[in-house]
């Protein structure tokens, strides 16, 4: 198969000029960054950009969600393994970073891109969910009201995203114990209402960051590469088996 090379850090030719973790603390954030132009996956034409890793086929992926919930930590984490302690900056507007990881020897360029969780983001929001291949929907596990909303959020998903993006429903910040309003239990009774693999995550810990990317990059890699008689890859029960595996202290 031919590689690609992948644009380290941030961005490619549509890339937005500062980075989630530059926008998010500065308020740097960008309304207007232009909207990635459709489809990211080349599995079998050769292409080489200005730097970085090689890869073999690329999608990409929204963090989504309310203000507040965890979603440029939760971008940080994964891609620097830091946490981005202190004051909250919100995100303004929307920016992404790459990260291409390897998945069964197959090297997976995943584009994420961080939007802004407030209200006067939502129509640039908008503008980028149809390009989407999967969406990473967050909630807060301390704030009861953006659990409340995920409704919503999935409502809007159904009308701006691809009728087969792959949706995950993160509750986020579950290091934070003593302030939960939102259990475990009530996060997966929902997931299953609306057929969408869940699990709980937490930025500041690292606990199962890697873990959602890893399962949606496995979810895309298999959609795209899957031989006719392979077996459908189940996106629940690979995370369910890791965590089990990992059993309480996975991070
Ligand atoms: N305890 C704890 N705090 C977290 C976690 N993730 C994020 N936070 C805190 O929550 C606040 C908001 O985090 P952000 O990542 O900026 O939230 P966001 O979803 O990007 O918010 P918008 O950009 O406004 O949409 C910050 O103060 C973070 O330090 C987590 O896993 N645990
Ligand atoms: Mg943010």
């Amino acid at each position: 198969m031919s590689r690609k090379k992948a644009v380290k850090g941030k961005g490619g030719s549509k890339s937005p000029k500062a980075s989630p973790s530059s926008s998010a603390r500065t308020g740097r954030g960008l309304a207007a960054a232009a909207a990635p132009s459709s489809g990211l996956v080349y599995p079998s034409r050769p292409s080489i950009s200005n730097s970085g890793e090689f890869y073999d086929i690329a999608f990409k992926v929204m963090l989504v969600g309310d203000s507040g919930v965890g979603k440029t930590c939760l971008l940080v984490r994964f891609k620097d393994g830091a946490f981005l302690a202190g004051s909250f900056i919100s995100t303004v507007g929307i920016d992404f970073r790459n990260k291409v990881m390897s998945i069964d020897a197959v090297k997976v360029k995943l584009q994420i891109w961080d939007t802004a969780g407030q209200e006067r983001f939502r129509s640039v929001t908008h503008a980028y969910y149809r390009d989407a291949h999967a969406l990473l929907l967050l909630y807060d596990v301390t704030n009861k009201a953006s659990f409340d909303n995920i409704r919503a959020w999935l409502t809007e998903i159904h009308e701006y995203a691809q009728q087969d993006v792959v949706i995950m429903l993160l509750g986020n910040k579950a290091d934070s114990t003593h302030d939960r309003l939102v259990k475990r239990e009530e996060g997966e009774k929902l997931a299953k209402e609306f057929g969408v693999p869940f699990m709980e995550t937490s930025a500041k810990t690292g606990l199962n960051v890697e873990l959602a990317f890893t399962a949606v990059a496995k979810e895309l890699k298999h959609r795209t590469m899957k031989e006719p008689d392979q077996p459908k890859f189940q996106l629940q029960e690979f995370v369910d088996k890791e965590i089990r595996t990992a059993g309480c202290c996975r991070s």
